[in-house]
């Protein structure tokens, strides 16, 4: 262990505190400048991070750490006098802690406290301006990553979090105990506002409870977004009257400027929608603005987590998807793709259950083999209702239901509209799939081991899930997930 502030000394261990030596000019490690502190003990108010560095040949990861923690708070490469017009002591964030990551040689786990008074109240935009800003781009890191972020009870209290929430969402429904069911509109892009309006009917009807735009489709040449809306709209009001359940198809109100979404919301919420879409892709601020827009319109407001791949998928580099999580059950969102763990897309089972706790907790414990490595006080925040959507089946259902339980979306695009024996008989089959697993499992029956002869059983009196079966049963995406925790367990002192 370093000894900080020993009086003077410039060794690559200690922080110059000798005023002279301290502030004249030139360039010190950033460890010396102060933001390496081991016996440093994190407060509640402080915000922690967790990031994954890969230092370049020859950097010492403790300065690489000193340097992340420097670069996401006050520092810049060369020592200045105007820190001694500020309280930079408390400005410093402190880099306190220094492993290498079991079994990745090259790669360390470097803890950072950032003391709250860094951060503007409620502002996801300014938090994620520190944390992320500069410091993945720092020459001296060959890469890094943000694994995880416990945001403190009292940050957490200036967010205003999801503006319904995932109790209030089924009370509005109507719909309890259950799974609720959904589907992405394919083709994504294509088909007209009225031939569209007549898929979204066909999937309500059938059993769905939810339709939904897909995170590219706003207001192209072949539909109009005003096109889009009245005949969705008339299609869910059609549903709803046809089955007697209330019904809802997210629509996009993406677009090009925050006007633009304004103006697609309000005529959205004109039309009855009891719920509006946004894709992550319009940026921190957009997203808190709708959040806002949301709650004063008692509108469900669901997110899809369009291009987080891009940063969230590798382990070495970006932003772990548990942080996104984090930050959006902050700003404020009601629904949120949290992937499928089965599906198509990306997601080894115990991480996306990793993201669905961030969602549902009151308050999530620290659980290593699930990628949460720290205790999250969620301070009563509402809840975000989590959505498994790509690639994505009726004979997955038994699986589905085991890994996430009732409080998700189950959203099947392919697994409806590519029913060969159409869109109302792919919905029919996701429903009694989830009904006839809901009730095995509410009735004691192992659903994880016995859930395909479940199936087999329902499909004899269910044409329509027995097509699905025999079309998709075997379907299933096995490849080797990138974004796996590095613990099997979590210790209970650590
Ligand atoms: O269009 C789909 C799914 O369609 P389908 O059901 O036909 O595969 C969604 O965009 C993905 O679910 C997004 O991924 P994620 O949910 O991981 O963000
Ligand atoms: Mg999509």
């Amino acid at each position: 262990m370093n000894k900080p502030y020993e009086e003077g000394l410039i060794t690559d261990a200690t922080v110059v505190t000798n005023e002279k030596k301290r502030y004249s000019a030139g360039v010190l490690k950033y460890r010396q400048m102060g933001y390496w502190e081991p016996d440093y003990v994190p407060k509640d108010t402080d915000v922690l991070c967790l990031f994954r560095i890969t230092p370049q040949e020859g950097v010492d990861p403790v300065e690489a750490a000193a340097a992340v923690a420097g670069e996401s708070s006050t520092a810049t490469w060369t020592v200045v006098w105007t820190d001694r017009l500020t309280a930079c002591d408390s400005y410093r964030a402190k880099a306190y802690q220094v492993e290498p990551v079991p079994g990745i040689p090259g790669q360390y786990f470097a803890w950072v406290a950032y003391d709250i008074i860094l951060f503007e109240e409620g502002s996801i935009a300014n938090m994620t301006a520190s944390l992320i800003g500069n410091v993945f781009s720092f020459k001296p890191l060959k890469a890094a990553r943000l694994e995880d972020i416990r945001i403190p009870v009292a940050y957490v209290k200036t967010f205003k979090g999801p503006p319904t929430g995932l109790i209030v969402e089924r009370e509005r429904l109507d719909k309890f105990g259950r799974p609720l069911l959904g589907a992405t509109t394919k083709p994504k892009l294509g088909l007209s506002g009225r031939n569209y309006g007549r898929v979204v009917y066909e999937g309500l009807k059938g059993g769905l409870d939810f339709m939904k735009d897909d995170e590219n489709i706003n207001s192209q040449p072949f539909m109009h977004w005003r096109d889009r809306y009245l005949y969705v709209m008339d299609a869910v009001n059609k549903a709803s009257a046809a089955t007697g359940e209330v019904k809802g198809s997210y629509l996009n109100v993406t677009g090009a400027t925050m006007e633009d979404i304004y103006e697609r919301a309000e005529f959205a919420k004109e039309l009855g929608s009891v719920i509006v879409m946004i894709d992550l892709v319009i940026g921190w601020s957009a997203i808190q603005s709708m959040c806002n827009w949301a709650r004063r319109n008692d509108m469900i407001l669901h997110l899809h987590r369009a291009g987080h791949g891009t940063y969230t998928r590798q382990k070495n580099h970006g932003v772990s998807f548990r942080v996104i999580a984090k930050w959006l059950r902050c700003a404020g969102v009601d629904h949120m793709h949290t992937g499928t763990a089965v599906g198509k897309l990306e997601g080894d089972p115990m991480t996306v259950q990793g993201y669905y706790n961030v969602c549902r907790d009151s308050f999530t414990k620290k659980d290593l083999p699930r990628g949460l490595f720290y205790d999250q006080d969620w301070a009563d925040l509402k809840k975000v209702m989590p959505v498994a959507s790509g690639g994505i089946h009726a004979g997955q259902m038994h699986q589905l239901i085991d890994l996430f339980g009732d409080d998700v979306v189950l959203q099947f695009g392919g697994g409806t509209i590519g029913h060969p024996g159409g869109i109302q008989a792919g919905a029919v089959a996701n429903r009694v799939a989830l009904e006839c697993m809901v009730k095995a499992r509410n009735e004691g029956r192992d659903i994880k081991n016995e859930g395909p002869e479940i199936l087999q059983a329902a499909a004899r009196f269910c044409t329509p899930l027995k097509q699905a079966l025999d079309t998709w049963g075997e379907i299933s995406f096995n490849y080797t997930p990138t974004d796996t925790s590095d613990y099997a367990t979590t210790p209970s002192v650590a």
